[in-house]
């Protein structure tokens, strides 16, 4: 399969990095990237073909669209004359699929896709979305793709999209901003950088482990933790005097809606 990616940046390089750990060659992958230096580090690494933007795109059986959505209308309208008989996959936040349609020039094989930056472990979970005019085989080159980089959730509508940004494609960030918290209070406790790494990664890494492996939910290995009258009690209602749990999700809220505004105001046309 050739894949041609538009675009070398942080998600195209989780993915593939992701793809290649999985087996797949560098020699059928092109990445169109501006940058010398990533053009450079993307070859090095895996031996993937590189060029500048401008370079005429060869036949390909996926494109995947992995620019900033501030970019993607330049991008598509320069690519729609090469496009072929190529699927078009965009990862772009906030893009529709009948933006992205009408910017290929009516193209009508499209994929709007919301990975995350654990594609590169193989552990990402991707949302989808398939146009109207993608094909059966579409949606399972498509899947193939994701499922080599993780876990893939198809949805009907772009508002779940949305949804899915809001959730897992921002979500590591989240989880990041705790990690570096957690670290900062062992910090505070008086434990060296090193100590306070292990102590914050490794109780992520177990957590996350044993809340995988349970048949408990989440709620009742947090009550399984939290003693009567103990420490972890009185951290608990410190996050709830807080607020944490209502910031988070008013947080995930504002991350669907900004990524419902992009699509608003990038696919607008200019005429309008
Ligand atoms: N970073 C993340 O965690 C996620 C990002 N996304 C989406 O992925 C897309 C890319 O985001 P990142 O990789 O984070 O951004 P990035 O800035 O790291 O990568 C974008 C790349 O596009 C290149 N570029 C600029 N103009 C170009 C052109 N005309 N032709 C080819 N390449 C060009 C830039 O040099 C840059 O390397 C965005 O649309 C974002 O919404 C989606 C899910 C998660
Ligand atoms: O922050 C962003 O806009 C992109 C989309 C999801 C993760 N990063």
């Amino acid at each position: 399969m050739k894949l041609t990616f538009i675009g070398g940046g942080n998600m195209a390089i989780a993915i593939l990095g992701g793809l290649m750990q999985r087996g797949y060659r560098g020699q059928d992958v092109l990445v169109i990237e501006p940058d010398a230096d990533k053009r450079q580090q993307l070859q090095q690494d895996w031996q993937v073909n590189v060029a500048e933007p401008g370079t005429a795109i060869p036949a390909s059986d996926i494109i995947v669209l992995a620019v900033k959505p501030q970019q993607m209308r330049g991008v598509a309208e320069a690519l729609a004359p090469q496009i072929g008989s190529a699927l078009v996959i965009s990862i772009a936040a906030g893009i529709k699929l009948e933006t992205l349609g009408r910017w290929l020039g009516g193209h009508g094989r499209l994929v709007r896709v919301m990975p995350n930056t654990p594609a590169l472990v193989q552990a990402g979970i991707s949302g989808a979305l398939a146009s109207a005019g993608a094909t059966d085989a579409d949606r399972r080159q498509a899947e193939a793709i994701l499922a080599a980089i993780g876990d893939v959730v198809w949805v009907d509508k772009e508002s779940e999209l949305d949804g899915i940004t809001a959730i897992s494609g921002s979500g590591p960030a989240y989880v990041f901003y705790f990690i570096e918290a957690l670290q900062a209070a062992a910090r505070a406790q008086g434990f060296n950088q090193d100590t306070a790494r292990k102590l914050a990664y490794q109780t992520f890494a177990g957590a996350i482990k044993l809340a995988m492996n349970s048949s408990d939910d989440a709620e009742t290995l947090r009550h399984k933790v939290t003693s009567k009258g103990g420490t972890t009690e009185r951290a608990i209602n410190a996050l709830e005097t807080s607020q944490v749990r209502a910031t988070i999700i008013a947080a995930a809220s504002a991350a669907a809606a900004r990524s419902r505004e992009l699509g608003e105001e990038l696919g607008r046309d200019p005429q309008e």
